[in-house]
């Protein structure tokens, strides 16, 4: 085991720029060392980081950053960034309560220049950065780091084209690893391939340009003059790469594994008047032979054994029930089909893409045209059923209102990791799908707590529901479940003592708590009974009559107040003019941040124990 000799010297980056050439293979490999150390015991996302190590020491490098600002795309990829500017001491933190997010973020350091967790966005964050400097008058480059399967997202097309238009000092790297989560998919991912197999012409040319940069005074004429006659060249006898098309100075492919060719291509990159992108190509889990081999296990894993590369088997989840389920009914209904956005393995698709070839869609990070495929499909009379994370919908607010809930297109969604996610904290906690669905005409939502009230939902949204249905269910498996607890129907269930006075109200997961709660609060002499609403927009009305009787009434939901199902309620309620006390608790305007899905259950007063002692206090 080593002592991080090198790396626990290095309090910022400006260490790092005065170590000579020949200790940076040595700084790797410490860093390497420390990246599975820490993963090992925290999780995180390991096959990216071992991916990025040399890129990070080469941007860190050449670049005076802070001065100079670096931009991470989707940031799962910026350990090594942390731990390089001045936050090695606090790198085992990571992802733990009160530690380093395991995303860049802007309170938590002045390197962090832009705060991240979904992908796409680094082109326009960093273009926006680049022109804010421009307009103030600051000649600092800006370079925006994006990965292959980031690249094909929306957005990222959107900077790029304005980008292209009149950025200066600005540097996109891209990050080609050949990989998203699983294997990138898409032409551009094979234009890439074309790009990478085919690189002589742009080795010539790179080597043109770096010869001639060399040259003083006269090497940005010198460049010019290249620039041009190799853009005739081409147009006699070879293909613009597409970025040249869209006004980059294009430097690639770069092994994104040699400090000293990457060093080379910034220098050179940092001379050229105009937006330039620099394609460097690296391998996902390098240094580390299970990540290597299994870079799909390795890109997001829960603690693991680092001898054996094995991690706790995860047992039965929501995600493996649903991909069960879309596979039972894809067998005799061919209209099912089955849509990710470049997380099949994640929403429990990979067995329904194996069997169903021609009925999976895996579009890439795409969520917004995922929607609006889908709303396509439903239209010729298919039954799509896109699985998706809750934080990743919110990408797709628009599609799912104007391409979808207006036309009253037939199109299923499955909110995956709903409600709190736990060590990903605020950029991926699944707690604003409701109360954007809420809002929306012609839309229903089902929000079961257990697998079988997974399938019942599901069941009900394709085949008796029509238009926009969403059925939610959160990351991983089953909580605790009553024994005496049987499901009754599909919209709502009463569980306790109905001659109470004092009412739960809620819904998905929580209700688990709830039931814990209401054991607590039995042992203490007090009896309360719980609504469990499965369909919770539109709101079941015979469950909100039967609640009239109830004096008191709490309602416990995993989601943000603004907007919430716990609001609708109350309104249905003040229609019948309920002249007992209703008390919501929610989210109240606040972003949840790292922690475990308990620790952050208990911070928001969703456990049990806070449960019960509202119960027992509340006057
Ligand atoms: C909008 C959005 N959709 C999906 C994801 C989930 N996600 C995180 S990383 C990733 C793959 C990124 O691949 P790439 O950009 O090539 O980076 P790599 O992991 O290969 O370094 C995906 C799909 C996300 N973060 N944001
Ligand atoms: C970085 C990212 O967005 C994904 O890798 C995400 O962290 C996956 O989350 P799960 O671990 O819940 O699949
Ligand atoms: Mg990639």
């Amino acid at each position: 085991m080593s002592d991080f000799k090198i790396l626990s010297q290095l309090n910022s980056p400006e260490d790092l720029r005065k170590l000579p050439d020949e200790e940076l293979p040595e700084l790797c490999s410490e860093i390497r060392e420390k990246l599975i150390e820490v993963v090992s015991v925290n999780g995180g996302h390991l096959a990216s980081n071992l991916g990025v190590v040399e890129l990070t020491v080469a941007l860190h490098k050449n670049f005076k950053t802070p001065y100079d600002s670096i931009v991470w795309d989707v940031g799962h990829q910026s350990y090594t960034h942390k731990m390089l500017t001045g936050r090695f001491d606090k790198i085992d933190t990571i992802r733990k309560k009160g530690g380093l997010s395991g995303f860049p973020k802007r309170s938590e350091s002045k390197y962090d220049e832009f705060n991240a967790g979904h992908s796409s966005t680094s082109i326009s964050a960093g273009l926006g950065i680049s022109e804010a400097k421009r307009i103030k008058g600051d000649k600092s480059y800006t370079v925006s780091v994006i990965g292959d399967a980031s690249f094909t997202g929306g957005m990222s097309l959107e900077g790029f084209n304005n980008a292209g238009r009149y950025a200066k000092r600005f540097i996109v790297v891209l990050n080609d690893n050949k990989m998203s989560i699983t294997k990138n998919v898409g032409a551009f991912a094979k234009y890439l391939t074309k790009v990478r197999v085919n690189p002589w012409y742009l080795r010539l040319k790179n080597k043109l340009e770096r010869i001639f940069l060399k040259i003083p005074l006269l090497g940005s004429l010198a460049l010019k003059v290249i620039q041009r006659s190799t853009r005739n060249v081409k147009r006699m006898a070879y293909k613009n790469t597409i970025f040249e098309n869209f006004g980059f100075t294009y430097f690639g492919p770069i092994d994104g594994h040699n400090i000293e060719d990457m060093s080379n291509a910034f220098e050179a990159a940092k001379k050229v008047n105009g937006p330039v992108l620099v394609h460097v190509v690296t391998k996902k889990g390098k240094g580390y032979e299970y990540a290597e081999k299994d870079p799909k296990t390795f890109h997001g894993i829960n603690k693991f054994n680092i001898e054996t590369g094995e991690s706790p088997q995860s047992k039965e989840s929501f995600s493996s029930v649903f991909g069960e389920y879309m596979c039972d009914i894809a067998q005799n209904d061919r209209r099912i089909c089955g849509i990710t956005a470049a997380m099949g393995p994640g929403v429990g698709l990979d067995k329904f893409a194996e069997l169903y070839k021609e009925r999976f869609f895996d579009v890439g990070i795409a969520e917004q045209h995922a929607v609006t495929f889908a709303g396509g499909l439903s239209a010729k009379g298919m039954v799509p059923v896109f699985a998706v994370y809750s934080t990743f919908l919110q990408r797709a607010y628009d599609q799912l209102l104007h391409d979808v809930a207006m036309q009253k297109l037939h199109v299923v969604i499955g909110i995956d990791r709903a409600g709190i996610v736990g060590d990903d904290g605020e950029t991926h906690q699944g707690v604003f799908d409701v109360s954007m669905l809420n809002s929306f005409p012609n839309t229903t939502i089902y929000s079961p707590c257990y697998f079988e009230g997974l399938k019942k939902a599901l069941n009900q949204a394709v085949y008796h529901t029509d238009s926009l249905v969403a059925v939610r269910y959160p990351r991983g498996g089953e909580l605790y479940r009553p024994k005496d607890y049987t499901e009754v129907s599909v919209d709502f269930d009463f569980y306790g003592d109905l001659s109470s006075d004092t009412l739960i109200v809620t819904y998905g997961r929580l209700f688990s708590n709830c039931c814990k709660a209401l054991e607590i609060l039995k042992e203490k002499g007090k009896k309360i009974c719980i609504l469990k609403l499965n369909r919770i927009k539109p709101l079941p009305l015979d469950a909100v009559k039967a609640s009239m009787k109830f004096k008191k009434i709490y309602f416990y939901e995993e989601g943000m107040y603004n907007g919430s199902i716990a609001c609708s309620f109350n309104s249905e309620l003040s229609e019948l003019d309920y002249k007992g006390n209703l008390k919501i608790i929610a989210i109240d305007d606040k972003f949840v941040t790292h922690q475990t899905v308990n620790e952050a259950l208990k911070e928001l007063h969703f456990d049990s124990e806070s449960i019960a002692k509202e119960i027992l206090e509340d006057k």
